[in-house]
């Protein structure tokens, strides 16, 4: 019986396997990113598309061949178009997972871990004790919590403010009657920057049927931006969570407690 050629494999370094791996990475990276959204449409539209120029140039069908070739030939400008939301996103995870470890190593440095959660556990008191009472009087809530303030979101659309967080000042904010209650508040390093943001919607399709604008708004900002959400539904109370577009619904105050510590 003859042996299994591996001819094949000589010359395959180990940078080789380096490079598929991280080929790999990027596309799951990609496809997670963009996983329920319309855009896993438009890329399957895109590989039908490159698949029927391929088809059409190996029977050397000449006009076609020319037609398609000139929709490929601009199509990596057109994919960055197309895609630029998706880029971003991939770009900011990439730039908050290296950032986020910079922080965590040098806060670390100087305090321990401990007193650490401690100082945030005191800054998120009044962030908590808010929800709570607005889920219990069914007032609408959106609170963003961003990384770094992004003004191409939040600041064109919205009422700087800049203001140490109180659970009042937030209570106010979204009363039915105060001017800036419709939008979303931004929170970055426990200040309030921002009120009455108009946030980027999501377009999934795989949302329940009961989330309207709020939740899309809440899951939209999560999709391109690395900040994560809090929603407060005026019709049920209910207090949901989103992160990376993703949404933990129905969540207790303790668990939204939980959640934000490990975020901030
Ligand atoms: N693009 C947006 N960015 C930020 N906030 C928005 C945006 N669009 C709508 N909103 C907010 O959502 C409110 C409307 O919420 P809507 O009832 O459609 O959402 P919902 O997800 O069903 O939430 P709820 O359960 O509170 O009713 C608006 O009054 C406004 O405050």
């Amino acid at each position: 019986m003859e042996g299994i050629d591996l001819s094949v494999f000589s010359g395959f370094r180990l940078f080789d396997i380096i490079d598929i791996l991280l080929v790999a990475i990027i596309i799951y990276y990609v496809y997670s990113l963009i996983r329920g959204t319309i855009a896993v449409n438009i890329l399957l539209g895109v590989a039908l598309f490159y698949a029927i120029y391929l088809i059409v140039k190996q029977m050397q069908m000449r006009l076609l061949t020319e037609i398609f070739g000139g929709f490929i030939q601009v199509g990596s400008i057109a994919l960055i178009v197309v895609f630029q939301q998706e880029i971003r996103r991939f770009l900011l995870h990439v730039g908050k997972n290296i950032s986020m470890k910079r922080k965590k190593i040098i806060w670390s440095f100087f305090l321990n871990k401990k007193e650490v959660a401690k100082d945030n556990s005191e800054h998120l008191k009044p962030i908590i004790e808010a929800c709570r009472s607005m889920s219990k009087s069914r007032t609408g809530a959106l609170l963003v919590f961003s990384k770094y303030f992004d003004e191409e979101y939040y600041q064109s659309s919205g009422e700087f403010i800049d203001a140490h967080i109180s659970k009042r000042l937030i209570e106010s904010i979204f009363h039915k009657n105060s001017p800036l209650h419709d939008g979303a508040v931004v929170i970055v390093d426990f200040k309030i920057m921002t009120a009455s943001c108009v946030l980027p919607l999501s377009d999934s399709e795989d949302l329940p049927l009961q989330f309207g604008l709020r939740h899309r708004a809440a899951i939209g900002v999560t999709e391109v931006s690395d900040a994560v959400a809090v929603v407060v539904s005026e019709e049920t109370g209910e207090i949901s969570f989103t992160k990376d577009g993703n949404v933990n619904m129905n969540i207790s105050h303790e668990e939204l407690a939980e959640l934000l510590r490990d975020e901030l």
